[in-house]
């Protein structure tokens, strides 16, 4: 065993100066250090103003958590539309391939119900299903080519990527879920469409091209029979027997078919909005602040995580240096289990995440937002009679309305943070259906007058 240092061998930090030969040598040194004490403050003084001025130009730093699918990315685009609405519609293009992959994992998914179903009882299957069968059979190499570019598998220099780590495979299809499609963060699947589609043809190469065209060729072609195959009856039978409710899914674009495919299709916003694509990594987004304000210069500074489990451990490098968060809470999934464990409720998810978020003392002075979101589903849900209180037993017999439960749920939000938060804050809550552009506008609007408020008057400005 090592033999333990003594105190008397232990080296004071800093070490002690040299004896000083006289008192003019002890004058001379007590100068020296008082001068190099006050170098030390100045530039210890010019750091901190530094660090305050840029925080003051960088403008408002938001963070958004919820679980996968709360609608994160949603809001995120719901705020270049409002702020950088011409980059938006610039990159309109770029989502085509992600609202064609959408399309294509739907259909396939179905074909692959289909195919399980089959078996068991062969002979029923019509004449008009065996058809559509096979005429949508290319759309499973579509799906293929498309994954492969958005993924960036075509690139050498990549690897392939899955959400548990580089190299392994995801599966293909959640057995209810039809359209999860995974993005790199950094540079991202857009950077990987811009590489192939620049000028530098030697990124593109020609049997890329010609794939493109073939997938869009091919869609075309399609088109007819993916709408006859959603609107058969004996899918949407199978389908309901099986509780897949495809419509409220993400990127679902199965009614709009025709349009999504022509030759000349420019995805709109709403499309945009509608598209899936799960994040993977944190992602920083800048985006300027209105120029015509006072904030001209300052910038959004946007993080944007990954919901599902294996993401969230990435979620707390940004918790010291963000003005607020935007917690989301998709409330329309309180009949739904979440698709890393099916054994959790995904509205306990939420409740539990938000307990751990309210009570972070490194949160402790950041400003809260509470989205409870995806209103539009949630009154769909009810309306279609699923019982809220048969989840939730703690609603008793209150109405099955909409607006009942949404009261309900966010007292209970208000409540949970109560108990948990190091200190008191007031929360900012909103109803939220963030694929609906108007009504978001008006929400972001609202947070910008609380933020900015907030920001001019901790620098005095106010
Ligand atoms: N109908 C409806 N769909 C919504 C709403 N908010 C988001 N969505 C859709 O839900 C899907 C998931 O939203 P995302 O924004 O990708 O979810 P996320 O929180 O970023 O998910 P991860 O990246 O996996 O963490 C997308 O297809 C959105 O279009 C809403 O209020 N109503
Ligand atoms: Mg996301």
């Amino acid at each position: 065993m090592a033999p333990r240092a003594s105190s008397s061998d232990v080296i004071a930090w800093p070490p002690p100066s040299a004896p000083d030969a006289d008192e003019e040598a002890r004058t001379q040194r007590l100068q020296n250090e008082a001068d190099a004490k006050r170098v030390s403050e100045t530039i210890d003084r010019a750091i901190q103003q530094e660090k305050e001025q840029r925080k003051k130009q960088t403008g408002v730093k938001l963070l958004l958590l919820g679980q996968a699918e709360s609608g994160k990315s949603t809001v995120l685009k719901n705020f270049q539309l409002c702020f950088a609405p011409n980059t938006f519609q610039a990159e309109a293009e770029l989502w085509r391939p992600i609202i064609h992959l959408n399309l294509v994992r739907s259909v396939n998914f179905i074909l692959d119900t289909l195919a399980v179903q089959r078996p068991t009882s062969p002979s029923s299957e019509t004449e008009k299903l065996r058809r559509l069968r096979f005429s949508l059979r290319p759309l499973k190499q579509v799906e293929e080519s498309i994954t492969r570019r958005v993924s960036g598998a075509n690139l050498p220099f990549l690897p392939v990527l899955s959400e548990t780590g580089l190299g392994q495979e995801a599966p293909r299809y959640h057995p209810e879920k039809a359209s999860e499609v995974l993005v790199r963060s950094g540079m991202g699947w857009k950077g990987f469409i811009r590489m192939r589609r620049g000028s530098g043809a030697a990124m593109k190469s020609r049997q890329e091209q010609l794939d493109d065209e073939g997938n869009k060729r091919t869609l075309r072609a399609c088109a007819d029979d993916i709408t006859a195959l959603w609107t058969e009856p004996d899918v949407q039978e199978l389908l309901k027997e099986r509780a897949i409710s495809l419509s409220h899914q993400p990127g679902f674009f199965l009614d709009d078919v025709d349009r999504v495919t022509k030759e000349d299709y420019l995805p709109t916003p709403s499309d945009i909005l509608r598209a899936r694509v799960k994040t993977i990594g944190p992602e920083e987004h800048r985006i300027p602040m209105d120029s015509n304000s006072d904030h001209h210069g300052k910038h959004w500074i946007i993080y944007d995580v990954g919901g599902s489990r294996s993401q969230r451990a990435k979620w707390a490098q940004f918790f010291d240096d963000v003005t607020a968060i935007i917690f989301l809470a998709p409330i329309s999934a309180f009949n739904q289990v979440l698709a890393e464990d099916n054994s959790v409720n995904r509205l306990a998810d939420s409740f539990k995440l938000w307990k751990m978020i309210s009570g972070n003392k490194l949160l402790a002075s950041v400003n809260f937002i509470l989205f409870l979101n995806k209103m539009d589903i949630l009154d769909a849900h009810l309306k279609s009679g699923i019982q809220f209180n048969r989840y939730v037993p703690n609603y008793k017999d209150k109405p099955n309305v909409t607006e009942h439960v949404a009261k309900y749920l966010l007292d209970v939000f208000i409540a949970l943070h109560n108990q948990c938060a190091p200190k008191k804050r007031k929360i900012h809550a909103h109803l939220t259906c963030a694929v609906d552009t108007s009504s978001t506008a008006i929400v972001i609007s609202q947070i910008q007058e609380v933020l900015l408020v907030k920001a001019l008057s901790e620098t005095n400005i106010l």
